[in-house]
């Protein structure tokens, strides 16, 4: 058996704060972190060699076959200094594995709130990136002390020395205190371990005070019911305490609780500064909120901790059950998610088009597509998911505000003003692509804010953007226009008045609500030409002619047909072999399962994100690249 957890003086419950540290990992997307938390798995023995598999944290299969962290972790795990100063010193770690991508930030500023010391992660073949500033400001905000680490140095195309002066010039400091890591192989990991007892200061909290527990995350698990992680700031809650949630003033009973080491190790108690799970048998996922505070019943505290601010959806979709009697299930779906995901926003709506179905907020794209898949897959649901778009706020000429979250509510009578929200996005990218950046930022309306020089060859660009023109497919344009070498963070700030139009596709002569899009006025010819030709490539044809027509109100700006034709899979079946016909039969309907009626045209699900991809909207007509 691995040395999992301390019993004695290291048992949860009755660690000395003085020898704990919690602390993250953060990183721009890629730079390893989970590699290196595995090394850290592996060192400190909480994993058994043999049980080893690369990306141990990552418990999700979306996350595994992507290779990509979404949910924060945090694992116990003890350690004890090996070399120099303070040599045989143990000490109880917590490591946070957080997201890198620009999606999840808001995870990653959660995590932060429980630590008090933050491994900044670069990859020496790399450098410093876009997601490597914006989370080294996330935990200087949250006055976490940083250890500067070079991870990857057995590549040959590792850099250390240049990027340690990167690292220096950036947070103060001499280069040579930047740790050199291998995650892969495991080099210097052990020295960044006692580095990270020696350096970062041990959990402030009072162990007499009424007990005050901060949610950092809540899951929903089939089998336990609401998970609930918590780092302790107060005092001290165990196993036979009742709980309060102090938003709610719920109370419950404590059925276990416990340390993640790294699976679930039943406890006595946690103490200050102690991070772990609870489980009440909560049934209800709105019961345990991110960001509320945990006291205990018989001897409450008086003052709740800081929350977290809740993160504000930037995109919204609609997302439909393509079988409508699936309504039901996909709302207990989204009420399950929700408990995960702060972030995830969702109301019920009804489009003329596809039926009950969901108007959904989300952080990003990425956010979107892995809540859809989670969707699909964990809960068994298909789905359509109509073009996203951003919130928009239209003021009538009455005065009246409007708030517009789907298209097809964008008001039809005299509008005054329009605003669309922006964000202030930085790139990062080498001297040579400048020019390629801000011609794709100018393209996309953007404003120069500013221009620095990171160093002789790597440049900083700052930019307003209005959102929606960013969401989409500018991180792909920015990766291949720069040969993947620049990269992108951004932040919402606020909104700016538009010159905007809604485009309105008509399918046969109906308006479909569905396909309804809010887009600048310089580019809704493009927009209306590029959508139909797309659609009338990806609606197949049906037995009568389906005419496609992009109209901005009454005016019609562009027009596709498709032709009538009917398919007849068993034409080429000459004979009377039965069996086979079945097949071929049983194939279309496969086939048709992911189409949905809209009134007599049959659409694929692929139809409803067409305006997803490169050449919307862009300004380039399609076939024009
Ligand atoms: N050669 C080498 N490759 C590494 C090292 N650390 C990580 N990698 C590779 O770099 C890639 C990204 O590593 P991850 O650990 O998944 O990166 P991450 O930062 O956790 O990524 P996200 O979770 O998506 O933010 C993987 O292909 C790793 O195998 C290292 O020290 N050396």
């Amino acid at each position: 058996m691995p040395p999992t957890l301390d019993s004695g003086a290291n048992a949860p419950g009755s660690t000395d704060p003085e020898r704990i540290r919690n602390f993250c990992i953060i990183a721009h997307i890629d730079h390893g972190k989970s590699t290196l938390a595995d090394r850290m798995l592996q060192l400190t023995g909480v994993v058994d060699p043999r049980q080893m598999r690369a990306q141990y944290l990552d418990r999700m299969d979306i996350e595994r076959e992507r290779g990509i962290t979404i949910k924060s972790q945090a694992v116990r795990m003890p350690w004890t200094i090996r070399e120099g100063d303070r040599t045989g010193e143990s000490a109880v770690l917590n490591m946070i594995d957080t997201p890198g991508h620009v999606d999840f930030t808001y995870e990653v500023s959660r995590s932060l709130a429980a630590c008090e010391g933050a491994v900044l992660l670069v990859d020496a073949a790399q450098g410093i990136e876009a997601q490597t500033l914006a989370n080294l400001y996330l935990a200087l905000e949250n006055d976490l002390h940083v250890i500067p680490v070079l991870n990857k140095i057995d590549l040959p195309a590792a850099q250390p020395e240049k990027y340690a002066e990167e690292l220096a010039h950036l947070i103060g400091g001499d280069p040579a205190d930047c740790i050199r890591v291998s995650g892969k192989t495991g080099e210097g990991v052990p020295y960044l371990l006692d580095e990270i007892v020696r350096q970062f200061k041990p959990p402030v909290g009072d162990a007499a005070a009424p007990a005050r527990a901060m949610i950092f995350d809540s899951v929903y698990d089939v089998y336990r019911g609401v998970v609930t992680y918590v780092r302790v700031i107060d005092g001290r809650i165990s196993a036979r305490d009742r709980i309060k949630m102090m938003s709610t003033a719920a109370v419950h009973e404590l059925l276990e609780i416990g340390v993640i080491s790294p699976e679930m190790v039943k406890a006595d108690a946690l103490g200050v500064g102690e991070v772990g799970y609870l489980i009440t048998g909560v049934k209800d996922v709105r019961q345990s909120r991110v960001g509320d505070t945990i006291t205990i019943n018989t001897r409450p505290a008086k003052e709740v901790l800081g929350g977290y601010k809740d993160p504000k959806p930037m995109v919204y979709s609609g997302l439909y059950p393509i079988d409508g009697s699936d309504y039901p299930n996909l709302r207990e779906a989204l009420d399950k998610l929700k408990l995960n995901d702060a972030a995830l926003d969702y109301e019920p709506e009804t489009s003329g088009a596809l039926g009950f179905g969901f108007r959904c907020g989300f952080l990003g794209l990425l956010h979107l597509e892995i809540i859809r898949e989670r969707l699909e897959r964990e809960y068994n649901l298909d789905l359509i998911s109509t073009a996203p778009n951003v919130v928009y706020r239209a003021i009538t000429e009455d005065g009246e505000e409007i708030v517009v979250t789907n298209p097809s509510e964008y008001p039809t009578g005299k509008i005054a003003e329009v605003y669309e929200p922006v964000v202030r996005a930085t790139v990062l990218t080498p001297n040579d692509y400048v020019g390629a950046v801000m011609e794709l930022c100018q393209g996309r309306r953007g404003t120069l804010l500013g221009m620095d020089y990171l160093s002789a060859d790597r440049v900083e660009l700052r930019y307003t953007l209005p959102l929606a023109e960013i969401i989409f497919d500018f991180f792909d344009q920015l990766k291949s226009r720069t040969k993947g070498y620049a990269s992108l963070d951004y932040e919402p700030t606020t909104e700016q008045a538009s010159d905007l139009v809604k485009v309105d596709i008509l399918l046969h002569g109906e308006p479909v609500d569905a396909f309804s899009a809010i887009v600048h006025k310089d580019k809704a010819y493009n927009y209306g030409v590029t959508i139909a030709a797309k659609l009338r490539n990806l609606i197949p044809r049906q037995q009568f002619e389906v005419p496609i027509q992009a109209a901005i109100g009454s005016r019609v700006i562009a027009r596709e047909t498709i032709r009538a034709i009917r398919k007849d899979v068993l034409a080429k079946c000459y004979g009377g072999d039965i069996s086979r016909k079945r097949k071929l039969l049983e194939k279309q309907k496969e086939g048709k399962k992911r189409m949905k009626m809209v009134g007599r045209v049959e659409v694929p699900q692929e139809a409803f994100i067409a305006a997803l991809s490169s050449d919307s909207g862009d300004g380039k007509a399609p076939g024009k690249k």
